[in-house]
């Protein structure tokens, strides 16, 4: 069942385009990946889906959720579904905290926003949030320069998962963080979209990830989608010469591809 729906998407600025005429849908509870390199217009995608695209950028063509065309929301109305719905996790995770804010005060903001709650169940919730992303509870109490990376971007995940979306943009969220803190995360959004039940739609420029955890993909290039399809037939069959390309650039994933073409061979 369709959860998003992407039709004839163009974005441009000043005049010259950036994503040109876009389709795709994201399904209820999938992991929907957008993959390319740097510029192909990811980012522009994911921001126009909730209205975050920078004002110079105009779009046309109809983002539809709910029954309703986002683009064509009210800002208040958008900031009603961005902050219940729809979700964000960012590569830049620090832009999703105030510094002088404590990550308890952070927390309680958003609930008071959006949900009536007594302090008990808000802290009960906060607890709760906290405890599914592996942070304890004294995580409250600190800045968010006191956090290290990873710790920060597993807050910013369950500060973006209190509200329960239905679907979480993850754009590029492991691209500041080292290794074993990127694993950590994406182990973590995994499971959360599991045992949750919400979909992801996760832009990345690094393979690995899809192969590992992505349902269905879809390749993008200068704006336009060039190949999408179920995650696992895309790398092993790609069709078209930009994806073999990015799959040759994944060191690898390059091996994988070779060694299952190998394992075919008689
Ligand atoms: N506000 C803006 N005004 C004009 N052009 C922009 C603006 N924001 C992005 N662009 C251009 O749109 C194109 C796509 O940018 P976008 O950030 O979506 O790429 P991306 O695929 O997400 O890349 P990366 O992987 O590096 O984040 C780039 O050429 C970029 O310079």
């Amino acid at each position: 069942m369709s959860l998003l729906t992407v039709n004839g998407l163009s974005i441009a600025g000043q005049g010259h385009p950036i994503v040109h005429d876009l389709s795709f849908d994201i399904q209820v509870g999938e992991w929907f990946a957008i993959v390319g390199q740097s510029g192909s217009g990811k980012s522009v995608t994911a921001s126009a889906i909730g209205q975050l695209q920078p004002s110079n950028l105009k779009t046309k063509g109809e983002i539809r959720f709910d029954d309703r065309n986002l683009l064509s929301l009210s800002s208040s109305d958008m900031r009603r579904i961005r902050g219940n719905r729809i979700a964000y996790i960012f590569q830049d995770y620090h832009g999703s905290f105030t510094p002088f804010h404590t990550i308890g005060r952070h927390f309680e903001e958003v609930q008071r926003l959006h949900l009536s709650q007594s302090a008990d169940e808000r802290r009960r919730q906060s607890l709760s949030a906290l405890e599914a992303v592996g942070l304890s509870e004294d995580c409250l109490g600190r800045y968010p320069s006191q956090l290290s990376g990873g710790q920060l971007q597993r807050a910013s995940i369950a500060l973006a998962l209190l509200l329960k979306p239905d679907l979480l943009i993850a754009d590029e969220p492991t691209t500041a963080l080292d290794s074993v803190s990127s694993f950590r995360v994406l182990e973590l959004l995994s499971r959360l979209q599991k045992e949750r039940g919400c979909a992801i739609l996760f832009i990345t420029h690094d393979l690995r990830h899809v192969r590992k955890y992505a349902n269905r993909i879809a390749v993008m290039k200068d704006g336009r989608i060039v190949e999408a399809g179920n995650a696992r037939e895309v790398l092993h069959r790609p069709r078209h010469p930009y994806t073999e390309l990015l799959i040759q650039a994944s060191p690898s994933l390059g091996r994988f591809n070779r060694l299952s073409s190998i394992e075919v061979t008689p």
